[in-house]
């Protein structure tokens, strides 16, 4: 039987040290040389696919020794059709290959028939998009439409993170309605989609994302999914540090992984050396600032 994802994830952070997920990004216009041909809008589209896609995997080889889990963003790809798309399989597979766990970052969510079929797109290995260990997925259509995405995950081993509330600025004015507000009925809805996923470390399947741009809820979120490994974007190019996404773990450092990927990715942009000199001391930089802030010294 295939061990389940949160088990896994927990293991690759333990083993690797910390926990970040390196963000796999490729913002056209963001692009070092030579990849910043994947910009050129006259150039074959191919081509282009194929300069993100190299940009991804090399950028996975620079940082795989040092990360346990990477999050490919599916728009990033999609945007150039399906070459694109080839190319988000093509890193999903590499990065596996690498050791490291999958988070598609594919924001995924429809009635319950038609989320079927796009959980069998990531999670169906004869079908998949792309092998992924994990999908981010919405609950804006109610939690029956959760269901499916996290059958078919239980099913594969794999993980689902729903969002609760993001990182944007106007995340609040629907997230953060109602008393309870909405983000705390959609966290109780993740606590209970994972129970049956409860795995040896301690921790589900179904894990939600919390934007570390709200450092005050992440405490409260804490509490509400004791089980479940918050993921949390925002860190760097949004604007949070170390310290805000400190709430979110359990005092012995654990249950929580810290999204970034233009503060590696691009860190090439604010200094003088070459993008990969530069994404390695940024992810350094990362490890040892978390080190510094979280319980545990995680
Ligand atoms: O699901 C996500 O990963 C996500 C949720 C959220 O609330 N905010 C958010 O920024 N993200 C994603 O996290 C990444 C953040 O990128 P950076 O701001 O460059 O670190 C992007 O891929 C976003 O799509």
């Amino acid at each position: 039987m295939t061990t389940p994802f949160g088990d896994r994830l927990a293991a690759a952070i333990s083993k690797k040290g910390t926990p970040i997920l390196l963000g796999l990004d490729p913002h056209l216009d963001l692009l070092p040389s030579p990849f910043d041909g994947a910009a050129d809008a006259h150039r074959d589209v191919n081509e282009r696919a194929e300069l993100i896609g190299d940009f991804c995997c090399q950028l996975v080889d620079v940082c795989a020794d040092r990360v346990p889990a990477v999050k490919p963003q599916s728009a990033f790809f999609e945007q150039l059709g399906s070459a694109g798309v080839a190319a988000f399989e093509r890193v999903c597979d590499h990065a596996r290959a690498a050791g490291l766990l999958v988070v598609g970052d594919v924001k995924r969510g429809d009635i319950a028939s038609t989320a079927d079929a796009y959980a069998r797109a990531f999670f169906d290995p004869p079908m998949g998009i792309g092998a992924c260990d994990a999908i981010t997925v919405s609950p804006y259509l109610g939690a029956d439409t959760l269901e499916p995405f996290a059958k078919a995950a239980k099913t594969a081993g794999g993980g689902l993170f729903v969002l609760v509330r993001t990182s944007n600025p106007g995340s609040g004015a629907w997230q953060g309605h109602g008393a309870p507000p909405v983000s705390e009925l959609v966290a109780a809805g993740v606590h209970a989609l994972g129970a049956d996923t409860l795995g040896a470390s301690g921790y589900s399947s179904i894990g939600a994302v919390c934007g570390a741009t709200h450092p005050d809820q992440l405490t409260t979120w804490r509490q509400l999914m004791p089980h479940a490994f918050l993921l949390l974007p925002g860190y760097g190019a949004q604007g949070a540090t170390a310290k805000d996404v400190s709430g979110a773990f359990r005092p012995d450092g654990t249950g929580a992984i810290v999204a970034s990927s233009r503060g590696i990715a691009f860190a090439y942009r604010t200094g003088h050396t070459d993008w990969k000199t530069a994404a390695s001391e940024a992810l350094d930089h990362m490890r040892s600032d978390l080190a510094g802030a979280l319980p545990g010294g995680a």
